[in-house]
């Protein structure tokens, strides 16, 4: 029996239905271990692998929150000691997620982003001051545009993460609340695309989200990012005005969303985490806007059948691979080795699109050949029919 050791928050906990997984897990040849982060690691292990979200520690452990320092430093200690047992996203990775002009950064060095001139982060700039004049010039070096989005820097740590603000004009320059992260609206019919990956498997799953808007000379909008793109999420926000009603449907290409997913993997070394894209109204091209780690995947209704069989391929093959190899540190093996699990998993990894939270969408693509005939599974009826592309 391999040991799972696992830390995330009772919220999450519940949310996802953890512990009623157990017996999924023990059938598999997994036993799940809570890990208790207040105690040492080392009487709890051994751990062959560790899931996590730990985000939230680490958002106040660099706040310089004490018992926050010890949790990580425990955690990164039993890693560093522990090079056979397989970390899920490592506190660097991380490090990276937590604040949002990082995040940005590290987007803009991933290859798909160099490769494919339809995927795009909006400009974006970090403000750190009030300064109306200081920030009217970063913003204007930086080609910000009107209207654009306040995000607080700190993506994660607190509920203020996800208060933001839309900013119309230079008069609302004045509710800039530093430090945040300000990035040009992308127009995008309101229609969110959460990839969500689980190792090398990608989802998209479709969500409400902002309507089109216009620079003006409105007062600035504020608002609460979990009341805007929940599965269910009515806010005045989500309304299309008319006059957008008749700008065509947005249809998303399931390969470059998938690509997407495996692009910021590679690049951002993460397992368990999602990616928030937005296609372009007018040009159509794809906007990265928010990366997650450890995501709700609400919508993924088999998330445990899938991540279960992707514990098993980091415990089987690529452990092997590790265990053999005596030339050099293994976790520094490890590392290496990711990527090239991942080239020899795309073959089989399969996308799916939920559409109106009712019917999953399969795509298949062959030999990584684009396919434009999809599946429909409704989860309800358990029929299912085919469709072509512009038929969604
Ligand atoms: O489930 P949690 O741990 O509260 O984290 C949520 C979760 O990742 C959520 O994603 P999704 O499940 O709705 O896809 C994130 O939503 P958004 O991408 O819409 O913001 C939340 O931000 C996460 O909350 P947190 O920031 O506390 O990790
Ligand atoms: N650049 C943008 N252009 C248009 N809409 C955006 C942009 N950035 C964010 N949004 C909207 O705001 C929501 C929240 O932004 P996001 O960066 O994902 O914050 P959070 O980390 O709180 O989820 C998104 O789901 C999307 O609806
Ligand atoms: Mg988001």
């Amino acid at each position: 029996m391999k040991r799972v050791g696992y830390w995330i928050s009772e919220k999450k906990s519940k949310k996802l239905n953890f512990e009623d997984h157990r017996e999924l897990f023990r059938n598999a040849g997994f036993e799940l271990v809570k890990i208790d982060l207040t105690a040492p690691l080392e009487q709890q292990g051994p751990f062959d692998v560790i899931i996590h979200k730990l985000t939230d520690y680490l958002a106040k452990a660099n706040e310089g929150y004490q018992p926050a320092q010890e949790y990580i430093q425990r955690m990164q200690m039993y890693v560093q000691d522990h090079p056979e047992c397989i970390m899920m996203d490592p506190i660097d990775s991380l490090q990276k997620l937590l604040n949002r002009n990082k995040q940005y950064k590290s987007v803009l060095k991933c290859d798909l982003l160099s490769q494919d001139s339809s995927v795009f982060t909006p400009t974006f700039v970090q403000l750190t001051t009030k300064d109306m004049e200081i920030n009217r010039k970063k913003l204007t070096e930086a080609k910000v545009t009107y209207p654009f989005v306040c995000k607080p820097t700190a993506s994660h740590g607190s509920r203020m993460a996800h208060m933001m603000a839309i900013i119309f004009n230079e008069e609302g320059l004045k509710d800039i609340n530093p430090p945040c992260v300000a990035q040009s609206f992308i127009n995008h019919n309101a229609v969110l695309f959460k990839i969500f990956v689980i190792g090398s498997k990608v989802f998209v799953v479709e969500r409400p989200s902002l309507k089109n808007l216009y620079p003006s000379d409105q007062a600035t909008i504020c608002f609460d990012t979990q009341e805007v793109s929940k599965r269910d999420s009515t806010h005045f926000l989500n309304q299309l005005d008319a006059s957008d009603l008749d700008s065509s449907p947005v249809v998303p290409d399931m390969e470059r969303l998938t690509e997407v997913g495996r692009s910021i993997r590679r690049a951002m070394r993460l397992d368990l985490f999602g990616v928030d894209v937005i296609i372009d109204s007018e040009i159509k091209s794809y906007a990265v806007i928010d990366i997650n780690s450890f995501p709700g995947y609400d919508g993924i209704d088999n998330f445990f059948d899938i991540l279960i069989d992707y514990l098993k391929d980091v415990t089987g093959d690529l452990k092997n691979k590790i265990e053999e190899s005596n030339n050099e540190d293994s976790l520094q093996v490890r590392k290496r080795l990711k990527p090239e699990t991942e080239k020899t998993d795309e073959i089989s990894s399969e996308s799916y699109l939920n559409i109106e939270a009712k019917n999953i969408l399969v795509q298949d693509v062959p030999n990584g050949l684009v396919n434009n005939q999809y599946s429909f599974v409704n989860k309800h009826s358990n029929t299912i029919g085919n469709s072509a592309t512009n038929g969604l």
